[in-house]
């Protein structure tokens, strides 16, 4: 058994994020691990999947598994991915580029945030420096995923620059019209250190750090820790990240707006943040090609379904409209990958194991984050008698009868 605080040799994803809870500071790992409020979603997120039984059947020569699939067309190696989370050089100084290279060696499917510590045409630049092997099927995918900005000019510039460069997909974020509340980030005053910029928007004008926009960086920098959280008492109650979300994000944001950004791009649009058959329903009809169920890692609404629990909802409600449904949110092990493609997602997407990864060992970590998850999945559809993505079924999964706590 090792010491709380001593790092592991990973052999799981709980291993990598065990030790970036040793080695990040906590302004960036209380970002990165909080929920939002008393973070029950970010809990259920995980436990769902433990509710559920696996059905394996026997005897069906597993000796070659083959993991390969297609996102919206485009082939890949695997379904597992990977969700798009803002400001990685929080976890290392490499962040983006360090993700988007290991995601294009393993020809795995990556989006990239809006907010980006790297520009979005840095980061598919150097995923592109990875030459691919034509030995292995699949080819490394990147999707943007975009955050709708008021200023809509804004928005459709953006947009231009990821089809210039080569995303395959826009993730568009709905669960976002303010930020969810995550109190360790008011506790922290939460900030990105003033050398990283929201890098999609930097001029050679000027950079957007948070502080600039705040206009309060002299006051984050020059104020220890307990003077900040007195300054939140008394000047604000959120977190710097909350207040830069009100500053350019549109509430208003609609079905309509879905349709305005589809009908200006050819780019399929997928919508990030569905947990119910209605908005799925509305999702189709409003020409979406995608729809990832997502609860943002438990950090928006609290108490809202886990995204295991909503999938067959959203499934039942879009069945046969040529629509892929995809899933993240508590995704650790290769079971629940399985067990997630068993209900009959598409691909499931990781957030936080890519940021432990990131944290350990850069570009390293992160391929050593997917490597495992792959392995363990390889293994779980090997036992379960699936040799290829189309083996797996409905009937591999079942509602389990006991209780987490006696397991
Ligand atoms: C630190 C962090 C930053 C995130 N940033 C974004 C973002 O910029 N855009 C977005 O759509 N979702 C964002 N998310 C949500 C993720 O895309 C994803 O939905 C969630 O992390 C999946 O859950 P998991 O972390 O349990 O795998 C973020 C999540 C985390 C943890
Ligand atoms: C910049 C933030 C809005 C990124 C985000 O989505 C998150 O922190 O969950």
């Amino acid at each position: 058994m090792a010491r709380r605080d001593q790092r592991l040799v990973p052999i799981s994803l709980a291993d990598l994020e065990h030790n970036a809870h040793i080695t990040m500071d906590l302004n960036a790992l209380d970002y990165y691990r909080s929920g939002a409020n008393d973070m029950q979603t970010l809990r259920d997120n995980q436990e769902a999947f433990t509710r559920l039984r696996l059905r394996p059947r026997i005897l069906r020569d597993v000796s070659k598994v083959d993991t390969q699939t297609t996102l919206l067309g485009h082939p890949v190696a695997s379904p597992i991915c990977i969700s798009p989370t803002a400001m990685q050089r929080l976890a290392n100084d490499e962040g983006e580029k360090a993700t988007a290279r290991a995601a294009a060696k393993a020809k795995k499917c990556m989006i990239l945030s809006s907010w980006s510590t790297t520009s979005a045409e840095d980061t598919i630049a150097a995923g592109k420096e990875i030459p691919v092997q034509h030995d292995t099927p699949g080819l490394p995918l990147f999707w943007f995923q975009l955050y709708v900005y008021k200023d809509r000019a804004m928005t459709e510039s953006l947009i231009r620059r990821v089809e210039k460069v080569g995303y395959k997909a826009l993730v568009i974020t709905v669960d976002t019209p303010f930020l969810g509340r995550r109190l360790a980030d008011v506790r922290n005053v939460f900030t990105l250190p003033s050398h990283m910029s929201m890098a999609n928007f930097e001029t050679k004008e000027s950079k957007v750090t948070m502080a600039n926009i705040l206009k309060q960086e002299e006051d984050i920098s020059n104020i220890n820790i307990n003077e900040k959280a007195a300054e939140v008492k008394v000047v604000r109650q959120e977190s710097s990240l909350a207040a830069y979300v009100v500053s350019q994000i549109d509430p208003s944001l609609n079905w309509k707006d879905i349709e305005w950004i589809q009908s200006i791009t050819k780019l399929p649009i997928i919508v990030k943040g569905v947990l119910t058959a209605e908005d799925a329903e509305l999702a189709v009809k409003s020409g979406a090609k995608g729809i990832l169920v997502s609860n943002h890692g438990g950090r928006q609404l609290d108490g809202v379904l886990a995204t295991i629990d909503a999938l067959p909802e959203v499934l039942d409600a879009v069945k046969g409209k040529g629509v892929e449904v995809y899933l993240d949110g508590g995704v650790r092990k290769g079971t629940d990958v399985l067990k997630a493609l068993a209900l009959g997602a598409r691909a499931v997407f990781l957030g936080r194991p890519i940021l432990w990864g990131l944290a350990h060992d850069g570009e390293a970590g992160v391929s050593l984050a997917l490597d495992l998850l792959q392995k363990e999945f390889e293994l779980a559809m090997a036992l379960a008698g699936c040799c290829k993505i189309a083996d797996i079924n409905r009937a591999h999964v079942q509602h389990g009868t006991t209780p987490t706590s006696r397991l």
